[in-house]
């Protein structure tokens, strides 16, 4: 962008050959772009060498400006005066950190919307704004071109990398800090004077970076990025043996490899217990044979943190083992799911794979104990994407609503329409307090309690998390109507994630699987530790 234009100056500009329009005061020269424009180019004829703002808003979602930003040659009106009211004003609004965000109701979290809160300090105010420009400019643009590619670019991880956020949402709440260094890193950098000083991180922190992450409005993105990672890193953080760690974390925190998570087989998904992989003893190692069915990233990953069976029948003989891509006999193919297309879904053979002892994580035939106590990790991470996938599906609603007039009434004025995004605030709003609440006791209470106590919770909180995520997603298709029927244009985000839903609400346990268990543990834990009389 460039120079400053008048309004009489680009109602010249109104030819095939040289068109121009005004959008939110800025200056676009679509003169090359008439043909390529997929509306048609009568219609920006039509409104050529005039403010179209308002035709352009009834039609496109904001971001296409930011995605053709090469056709805007300049503004409309003058120059500012170095040092002017422009740059003021702007310096003002961005420090105003009590408030954050589009103030759309019910869009963010209420502490961006001027609520106190006794959870957040300045540093997770400021990584919320580190992680938000992150998302809207590096991936919300381009998070539709990924899905229908079903990949993101490996250039991301490095990215990630850099920023700190592998790292961070690699070790639930805690930095692995032997495995990175704080300075190679934009967010830790500077000791005491960084964006989040590295002794001050806390599990509030990683929600925020998922929360904000969950904005581009696509789980395949999300999952894409940092599926692998966020469950299949932490049982070797957790577990592992040191020389395995010093090999392998380091590496996948640096975004130059990438890691998986390999359990769910083709007959055994939420009943791991029963799991048939196999890993036969066989001088220093195993030999693994068996398949493994809906692996994220999968289709990509260097490691696979693998559940094996090592020892009998159920629970008491399965392990953890890093299998590797490069290990003959290891073949994995993108598998084609309805849903989260960019995120490496695959289907694995293992077939007499040698794996040396050094990959096996922590000891013989615990495994499941591993596996069960990642899962409370990994359904936390479930929880605070669907209800941000959630709250994102109820923001482009209230947007589109508050725009698109139906009998000449626009659609948040009609009651029922209202009605359905009450329904879907009262939700997201009650699902964000209880998972404000859970992540605190995960900070507070000692750690080896909570996998007993908040295992039973945690359970219904993704039930409860992905049923909400259900209903919204529900909702908005209905009041984008067509727009949320078809794939890109204002309805993408929407349509995207209503076609997600099912991969938030089954893997990592299914909400049947969920409910039952949480309310089982919870009587568990009532009876047995605070003495309750059942
Ligand atoms: C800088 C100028 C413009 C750009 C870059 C642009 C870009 C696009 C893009 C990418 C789409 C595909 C749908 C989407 O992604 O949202 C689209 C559709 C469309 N555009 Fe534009 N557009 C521009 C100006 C205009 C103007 C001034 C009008 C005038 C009314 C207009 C009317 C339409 C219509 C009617 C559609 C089809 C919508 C549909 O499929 O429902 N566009 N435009």
């Amino acid at each position: 962008m460039s120079g400053y234009f008048s309004v009489s100056q680009v109602a010249s500009h109104t030819s095939e050959n040289d068109c121009w329009v005004i959008i939110h005061e800025k200056v676009y020269d679509v003169s090359n772009f008439l043909n390529d424009h997929p509306g048609g180019k009568k219609i920006i004829l039509k409104n050529a060498g005039t403010d179209a703002t308002k035709q352009f808003d009834a039609f496109h979602n904001p971001g296409v400006l930011e995605k053709y930003g090469a056709l805007c040659i300049g503004s409309v009106g003058e120059p500012p005066k170095a040092g002017g009211e422009e740059e003021t004003a702007a310096v003002s609004v961005e420090d105003d950190e009590f408030q954050f965000g589009d103030m759309i109701p019910y869009g963010d979290p209420s502490w961006y919307q001027q609520w106190g809160s006794p959870y957040y300090n300045d540093s997770h105010r400021r990584i919320r704004r580190y992680v938000r420009k992150f998302v809207d400019t590096d991936i919300m643009p381009f998070a539709h071109e990924w899905d229908e590619a079903k990949q993101v670019p490996m250039m991301l991880f490095k990215k990630c990398a850099e920023m700190g956020i592998l790292a961070a949402v690699a070790g639930n709440g805690v930095l692995p800090t032997e495995y990175f260094n704080l300075e190679d890193t934009t967010l830790f950098r500077g000791g005491d004077n960084a964006i989040v000083p590295p002794q001050d991180f806390d599990a509030f922190h990683g929600f925020i970076i998922f929360d904000e992450l969950s904005r581009c409005g696509s789980g395949g993105v999300l999952w894409g990025i940092l599926g692998g990672l966020g469950i299949g890193l932490p049982p070797i953080i957790k577990y592992g043996s040191e020389e395995l760690k010093r090999r392998i974390v380091p590496e996948v925190l640096a975004g130059r490899k990438t890691i998986c998570l390999a359990i769910t087989e083709p007959q055994a998904g939420s009943d791991v217990a029963n799991l048939t992989a196999v890993a036969n003893e066989m001088g220093d190692g195993f030999v693994v044979n068996g398949e493994k069915k809906w692996i994220t990233n999968g289709t990509f990953a260097d490691y696979f943190t693998t559940a094996v069976r090592t020892g009998g029948d159920g629970m008491g003989g399965v392990s953890l083992l890093v299998i590797e891509r490069g290990m003959p006999g290891v073949s994995t193919r993108q598998m084609k799911c309805s849903g989260v297309w960019s995120s490496g879904t695959a289907y694995i053979n293992f077939e007499d794979v040698k794996v040396p002892r050094a990959n096996i994580v922590g000891k013989e035939n615990r495994g499941f104990k591993y596996i069960m106590n990642n899962f409370n990790h990994e359904r936390m991470g479930i929880v605070i994407q669907a209800n941000r996938l959630a709250r994102v599906c109820l923001e482009e609603a209230i947007k589109y609503g508050s725009k698109r007039k139906t009998f000449g009434v626009k659609l948040v004025n009609h009651p029922v329409l209202r009605n359905k995004l009450a329904h879907m605030a009262r939700q997201i709003e009650a699902t964000h307090a209880w998972t404000e609440n859970v992540i605190y006791q995960t900070i507070t209470m000692p750690e080896e309690l909570q996998p007993i106590k908040l295992g039973g919770p945690i359970a219904l909180l993704k039930a409860q998390a992905t049923q909400t995520l259900e209903y919204c997603a529900r909702e908005a298709s209905q009041i984008f109507g067509g727009l949320a029927y078809t794939r890109g244009g204002q309805g993408e985000k929407v349509e995207r994630i209503y076609r997600e839903v099912r991969a938030y609400a089954i893997p990592g346990g299914s909400e049947e699987i969920m409910l039952d268990l949480g309310m089982r543990q919870s009587i568990k834990v009532a009876t047995s530790m605070y003495g309750a009389k059942l």
